[in-house]
């Protein structure tokens, strides 16, 4: 459960009165729950505290320094993509050595960076890369501590093609069955192939290719340990499921899904091996909602149209995957109770209250929508709505795009709440292009 709930009719995160929130410092806004927060990371830990794994916070996920800062302090290591997510990971105080490093295209610059800082390791997705890490690493006298991230094809059913990432159609890993030879000691010179990684796509909502991944990573071990290898870390990634709608509640929780997969793992354990996840949303998704408000409303040919102030630049998941996100008004009558409550509760209110509109953005695009045809209470201008489960893949991914600024994040704590990110300003848009017009 997260800290979003309406007290006799208006939203709250936790003790904080989101009406008057979005009033005092304008819209779209980000507001992000500690308390949810760390809810989530300790939901983590408790669900797989069997295998007792290493716990790297997927940066992309959610990326601002505040909310990196505080995963940190209770005890997160942290999942970086990027030069850029390095950077930030160590603003945010993140100690080197519980850091982990993926991406299928890592730059001379990146990987020099992350040999400077000292990260724990690289998940290295190409022998070209391994390659490039070990004559970077030589150049500076160091090692560099490598898991090979293993394409282990395997599919997840329900995830979505584009955020499915384990299948052999897809560009990530190396294929499994050319893996084993990249651990034979002394390949490299400046290399030690240390780990096995996975990450085989996002949200996955039970435990079945979790352990059908774990089947094909034990065949390696296996393999490479029979070959005179050791390893030393098996890392199976992210991908934990959020709830984006009230029936998402009904999948597999995340303590039956860590009991399963702890289960399966234990048995590596007595090998010697550390384990390392890299969750993102299933700590920051229901962290955060995203309050915009309604800028019109105007009748089309055969519907409604809902024109908020918050677009595809911003929350780009449903243009870009068709994701649904729940929405709401943020004040609505006297209801009390958490927002995956709503539905029902309206039905039982009244149901001829919804009518069915599409929620769309001001962007030039015909695909800036964040909802076609749902129904919803009966909406006026200058209403203000709140968008479900949006502390994951909203902000990070949000652009500038037809040279909109983007907007602010606050983080509640209690009855308190802090600015974390500045809402940007003109000047911000050009900044970088000031000195080319004299
Ligand atoms: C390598 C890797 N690890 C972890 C994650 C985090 O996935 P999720 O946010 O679904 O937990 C991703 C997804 O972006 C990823 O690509
Ligand atoms: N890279 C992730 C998927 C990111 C999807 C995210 N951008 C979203 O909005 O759902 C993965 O490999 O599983």
């Amino acid at each position: 459960m997260d800290g979003f709930s309406y007290k006799q009719g208006v939203l709250h995160a936790e003790g904080v009165d989101l009406e008057s929130l979005a009033e005092k410092l304008g819209t779209p806004l980000f507001v992000y729950s500690t308390s949810t927060l760390a809810a989530h990371l300790k939901s983590m830990r408790d669900a797989f505290q069997t295998i007792d794994p290493l716990i790297c916070f997927s940066v992309k996920s959610c990326s601002n320094l505040s909310i990196l800062k505080l995963l940190v302090e209770q005890g997160a290591g942290l999942d970086v993509v990027s030069g850029g997510e390095i950077y930030r990971a160590l603003l945010a105080g993140a100690r080197p050595e519980t850091i982990v490093f993926a991406g299928v295209g890592k730059s001379v610059q990146e990987i020099t960076y992350a040999l400077q800082a000292g990260i724990y390791q690289f998940n290295v997705e190409s022998e070209g890369e391994l390659a490039r890490i070990d004559a970077i690493a030589a150049q500076y006298g160091c090692r560099a501590r490598v898991s090979i991230r293993i394409n282990p094809d395997v599919a997840d059913r329900d995830t979505p093609q584009k955020t499915a990432t384990g299948g052999r159609q897809t560009k990530f890993g190396i294929p499994v069955t050319r893996s084993a030879r990249l651990y034979a000691p002394g390949l490299y010179g400046n290399v030690d192939v240390v780990g096995i990684h996975a990450h085989i796509g996002s949200p996955i909502h039970d435990s079945a290719s979790y352990l059908a991944c774990i089947d094909v990573i034990e065949k390696l071990l296996d393999e490479v340990e029979q070959a005179g290898a050791t390893v030393e870390t098996i890392n199976i990634g992210g991908g934990f499921a959020a709830i984006y709608e009230a029936s998402d509640c009904a999948s597999m929780s995340l303590q039956e899904m860590g009991r399963i997969i702890s289960q399966r793992l234990l048995g590596l354990k007595a090998r010697g091996v550390r384990f390392v996840i890299e969750p993102g949303r299933s700590i920051s998704a229901n962290a955060g909602v995203l309050l915009t408000r309604v800028e019109y409303i105007k009748e089309g040919w055969d519907r409604q149209i809902v024109i908020v102030d918050a677009g595809m630049n911003i929350l780009l998941r449903p243009t870009l995957y068709g994701a649904h996100h729940a929405m709401w008004p943020i004040r609505y009558g006297h209801f009390s109770g958490h927002w995956t409550h709503l539905s029902t509760s309206s039905k039982s209110d009244s149901h001829a209250t919804l009518s069915p509109v599409d929620v769309v953005g001001p962007i030039c695009e015909t695909g800036d929508f964040f909802a076609l045809s749902r129904p919803l209470p009966i909406l006026s201008e200058r209403d203000t709505l709140a968008i479900f489960s949006a502390g994951a893949y909203a902000m990070s991914m949000a652009s500038q795009y037809n040279s909109k600024v983007r907007p602010a994040e606050v983080l509640v704590i209690g009855e308190e709440y802090r600015i974390v990110r500045h809402r940007e300003r003109f000047e911000d848009l050009v900044a970088r292009e000031m000195d080319a017009i004299g």
